[in-house]
């Protein structure tokens, strides 16, 4: 794509913004004219001033004159103070309406997305990058106007002045048009450049804070510095490289408008001693020439600087673009209820960034409504990836999950999830308060007697009423001012209170001490009662309740039953397992492994 192909490509979104705007900037663009024309008649009223005065004019002529320019100087003012105003707060508007409609697309990606791109530095995207268009694309826009309005103007009044002077300008226009492309380009490139390291700073930034404990229980916080500082330094270069460009960019604008001064001046005085042109055209000449110059050379600067922006939110708008045609979705029909049967039906699944290895193979399982279902296997059986295809975080690459008789590619995922409750295994808490952290499941409004309520049912009111500030004790960012166990009841409550057709249940993989594990196991009992129930069972000491076990191994369902129909077959896959993890805790501590154990003997 050529150089203008591209420009035009990337301007377009970005001039799209102002679409809603446009009554508001029209009045502004107006304003604009208003001040543009009393900054280029000043030097014009100027040289009637002084030739008027030199020609004898008297003291009742100047009190008038000065009369009438201080209205004017008045009108401009007013006139330039609304212009600025009407584009600056079009501008914080706009990047508002951005970041607003950028969070809400981000928020509405699927997780494949998220996997690709970095959390840090979708962050970065939509802080500091949208920043840069507040200025640029209200203020800087007009004031490119502006500039390039008051060149053009001055250029005119310069030739009608005098023609003979007003050549030897000419030679700046070149000069102008080749400092814009070369600064643009180079300062578009730049941005895009530095942008992209500030992003990847953000990313280290988050991930090391996000992994604190980590960090500092391995001691790589000078690696983590150093790796930092590395990524700043780079962006410090992209920096220090534009303002080089700019510095380089001032000198050059210094030294033409010195240079057009003084041979306006030299020819200029010339001209007057041959009496072809008056001392008040002469002044106004020069006036217009460094309003013109400047004006001309300001262009360059300001499209450097729209450059800057337009290079620095490149990503942004790629990603709006790129999310855009990902998210179909939300256009889908309507879900039906979820209390009726689910299926998959012969459902193969491969994650999309690893091809060559199939999570799913083939795998066939009819869910009936309210039944307690328990997918056990090792560890990268593909029983996570099950639970993701029902959520929809992912579609399968063959076969297909039916909800009834509806295929469920073709439901509303929004309306699903509101269907479905999920506990995690390292539940994910907000850092704010207990209870908005279980109002947070909520699908509607709900009071504080039945927030209660999904507390004392999830087992969780006592220990909280322990704590000084009770419900409104805050839980830390991802709940790390909760025990383990602490944060699965919460959990627990949280699911409870969206009272789900189907809940999801990712049992955390080390036990609790006897008392909490109790405590656990009731909150469980309760919050499955009359509903679909999937639970990932890593302990299979504490699924030895559920109306069916499917066992997994490689992606593939190995064995289905119930806990006594599966123990029996001493060749199976179930039973291997339960000795592993029998062995695992041979000192028989556990007591409900204790249990299991006595119907290995049966
Ligand atoms: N997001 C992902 N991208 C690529 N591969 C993945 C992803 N998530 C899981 N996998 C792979 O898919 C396979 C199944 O993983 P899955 O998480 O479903 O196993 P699991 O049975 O839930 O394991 P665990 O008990 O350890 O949680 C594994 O080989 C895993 O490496």
């Amino acid at each position: 794509m050529n150089h203008e192909a591209d420009l035009r490509q990337a301007l377009l979104p970005r001039l799209a913004l102002l679409r809603p705007y446009r009554w508001r900037l029209a009045v502004s663009y107006l304003l604009l004219l208003i001040t543009a024309g009393f900054q280029l008649a000043y030097p014009s009223a100027i040289a009637l001033f002084i030739d008027q005065m030199i020609a004898g004019a008297g003291w009742s002529w100047l009190a008038l004159m000065a009369a009438i320019m201080l209205v004017i100087i008045g009108v401009h003012a007013v006139a330039n103070a609304l212009r600025h105003y009407l584009f600056a707060s079009t501008g914080s508007q706009i990047v508002a309406g951005l970041r607003n409609r950028f969070f809400m697309t981000m928020l509405r990606q699927n997780i494949a997305f998220f996997e690709r791109e970095n959390v840090g530095e979708l962050t970065n995207r939509l802080t500091t990058d949208i920043d840069l268009l507040q200025e640029t694309l209200t203020t800087e826009l007009a004031s490119l106007l502006q500039t390039a309005l008051i060149a053009l103007g001055g250029a005119v009044m310069l030739i009608s002045i005098s023609p003979v002077l007003s050549l030897l300008m000419l030679v700046l226009v070149p000069v102008v048009i080749w400092t814009m492309r070369k600064v643009g380009g180079q300062s578009r490139q730049l941005a895009n450049m530095r942008q992209e390291r500030l992003a990847y700073c953000s990313r280290l930034a988050q991930e090391m804070f996000a992994n604190i404990r980590l960090v500092q229980a391995f001691t790589q916080e000078r690696q983590a510095t150093k790796r930092f500082t590395d990524t700043t330094t780079e962006t410090l270069q992209y920096s220090l490289s534009a303002d080089l460009l700019y510095a380089g960019l001032e000198g050059a604008v210094t030294f033409i408008q010195s240079a057009a001064l003084l041979v306006t001046v030299l020819a200029g005085g010339v001209l007057v001693a041959q009496k072809s042109l008056s001392l008040g055209e002469l002044t106004s000449f020069i006036l217009y020439a460094g309003m013109t110059s400047g004006a001309a050379t300001a262009l360059g600067a300001l499209w450097g600087e729209w450059m800057r922006a337009i290079g620095g939110t490149d990503r942004v708008f790629e990603l709006l673009v790129e999310a855009g045609t990902e998210n179909a979705s939300e256009d889908a029909r309507s879900c039906p209820s979820l209390h009726q049967e689910l299926h998959f039906s012969a459902v193969s699944f491969t994650y999309p960034t690893r091809p060559e290895q199939a999570a799913l193979k083939q795998f066939c399982l009819r869910i009936e409504p309210g039944e307690k279902i328990a997918l056990v296997g090792a560890s990268g059986a593909g029983k996570s990836t099950v639970i993701n295809l029902l959520l929809g975080f992912y579609a399968p690459t063959q076969g297909e999950i039916r909800i009834g008789d509806r295929n469920m590619q073709s439901v509303n995922l929004r309306e699903l999830r509101q269907q479905v409750a999920l506990v995690e295994q390292e539940p994910a808490l907000f850092s704010c308060s207990i209870l908005d952290n279980i109002r947070y499941g909520a699908l509607s409004d709900v009071d504080e007697q039945q927030i209660l309520r999904a507390a004392k049912d999830a087992n969780i009111h006592e220990f909280v009423n322990q704590f000084p500030a009770g419900y409104q004790t805050g839980v830390g960012a991802r709940g790390v001012q909760l025990s383990g166990g602490q944060k699965q009841r919460v959990a627990i409550a949280r699911a409870l209170i969206r009272n789900p057709k189907l809940l999801i249940l990712d049992e955390a993989t080390s036990a609790l001490d006897a008392d909490s594990e109790q405590k656990l196991q009731q909150a469980l009992q309760r919050v499955m009662e009359g509903r679909t129930t999937i639970i990932i069972a890593h302990r299979l000491s504490t699924i030895t309740f559920a109306d069916r076990i499917v066992v997994m191994r490689d992606g593939c369902i190995v064995q289905i039953g119930t806990h006594q129909e599966l123990i029996k077959n001493r060749e199976g896959h179930y039973y291997q397992l339960i000795a592993g993890q029998m062995a695992a805790c041979a000192d028989g501590s556990d007591s409900t492994n204790l249990a299991i154990a006595e119907s290995l003997h049966d």
